[in-house]
């Protein structure tokens, strides 16, 4: 476990049952702290969200990407000031890239936060657009619940993190904002056959928030995971198992501890697409991550001073962390991701970050 400078090779599994028994929950937090420390990446069995709700996902997600085109550009993200809703094929990029995938961007309910003289970010949270009930009956129903109960999983799972650092259960609790002022996003996302070489089905980046819940929804390798000598490891699907990753504001705040690891996606050669649904668990709105670095007992500090150091990655980064509230940071990244629709509801904020234009890849993605 401390072995210096070691790359991971594989990716850790741990079984959230251990942490219901005194007896075997601190041999769960060691695991989980060599995975926070070493890896930044885990694959998590036995966890608490239903597999009747999950199993019910699995299967109402080809039919959400074969409804028809007009139903589904009906729900556009370009609707949308808070970046929710169906982006096509080719409309997402990173790193200035064109990523293929076709996803839909929802998150927990939440009401139009923005009010006259609210910063802007505020503007990001705010209700989903949902495809006609019509068309998929019973498909957002069976969506809010798998929601709820990963929401309640992240809630569950910070306290443990805090507790593998040798902190109080509650010590993240700061990052938050009281239930009814949280919004968590998630995707479903479309990877589609690709037989012409691009192969970017998402490309090397870092998440911005504090963990990522990633469903693995079809039984497609793709995921790969960059170690610390910048070798690109398998993250191939395990069913039964969410794959949890650390975000880069959980990264700033543990002062590097917890890593954020670089991923990308690769596309399926085969003959059926991959399918995918990321959570991401945010933090407040105003949190401004300098204000609440955390501090750690010194046993901890040295297990990732001998971690050895991240050598240069080609990732996406989130370097305005150290000045901006978290809100802000995440606006920043969304006008990046889908400048299209930034264009539409935040045109200022838009002619800053891409002053050329977003064709002439004025971006640092
Ligand atoms: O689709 C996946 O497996 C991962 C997607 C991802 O990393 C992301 O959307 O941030
Ligand atoms: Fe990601």
């Amino acid at each position: 476990m401390s072995s210096p400078s070691t790359s991971f090779t594989s990716i850790p599994i741990l079984d959230f049952s251990l942490t219901k028994s005194p007896t075997t929950k601190n041999a769960f937090l060691s695991q989980l702290r060599h995975s926070l420390i070493n890896v930044g990446f885990l694959y998590l069995s036995n966890h608490t969200v239903s597999s009747a709700v999950i199993d019910s996902l699995l299967e109402y997600i080809p039919k959400l990407f074969a409804l028809p085109q007009e139903a589904k550009d009906a729900i556009t993200m370009a609707n949308s000031e808070h970046f929710l809703g169906y982006s096509r094929l080719g409309k997402e990029l990173t790193k200035g890239k064109v990523d293929r995938r076709e996803q839909f961007d929802f998150a927990t309910p939440h009401i139009s936060r923005w009010k006259e003289g609210d910063p802007d970010h505020y503007r990001l949270w705010g209700p989903s657009q949902w495809p006609s009930e019509d068309l998929i009956p019973g498909f957002r129903s069976v969506f809010e619940q798998y929601l709820n109960q990963v929401q309640d999983l992240s809630d569950h799972f910070s306290s443990l993190i805090a507790e593998s650092f040798g902190l109080d259960p509650e010590a993240l609790d700061g990052f938050y904002d009281s239930p009814e002022k949280m919004q968590h996003r998630a995707k479903i996302v479309h990877y589609p056959v690709t037989h012409d070489g691009s192969d970017q089905g998402v490309g090397p980046h870092y998440d911005a928030g504090f963990l990522t819940f990633l469903l693995q929804a079809s039984p497609h390798r793709g995921l790969q995971v960059q170690n610390l000598s910048g070798e690109w490891i398998d993250a191939p699907p395990i069913p039964g198992t969410f794959v949890v990753n650390i975000g880069k504001a959980l990264e700033f705040v543990t002062s590097g501890l917890a890593r954020a690891t670089s991923h990308r996606v690769l596309s399926p050669t085969g003959t059926t697409p991959r399918y995918s649904v990321p959570f991401f668990q945010n933090i407040g709105l105003d949190v401004k991550l300098t204000e609440r670095v955390l501090t750690f007992p010194p046993e901890i500090l040295a297990l990732s001073a001998s971690r050895g150091r991240v050598g240069a990655t080609d990732s996406v980064n989130f370097s305005e962390f150290d000045k901006e509230p978290s809100g802000k940071v995440n606006l920043i990244g969304r006008v990046k991701s889908h400048p299209d629709v930034a264009e539409i509801h935040y045109p200022e904020l838009f002619k800053q970050i891409f002053p050329t234009g977003h064709s002439g890849g004025a971006s640092a993605y």
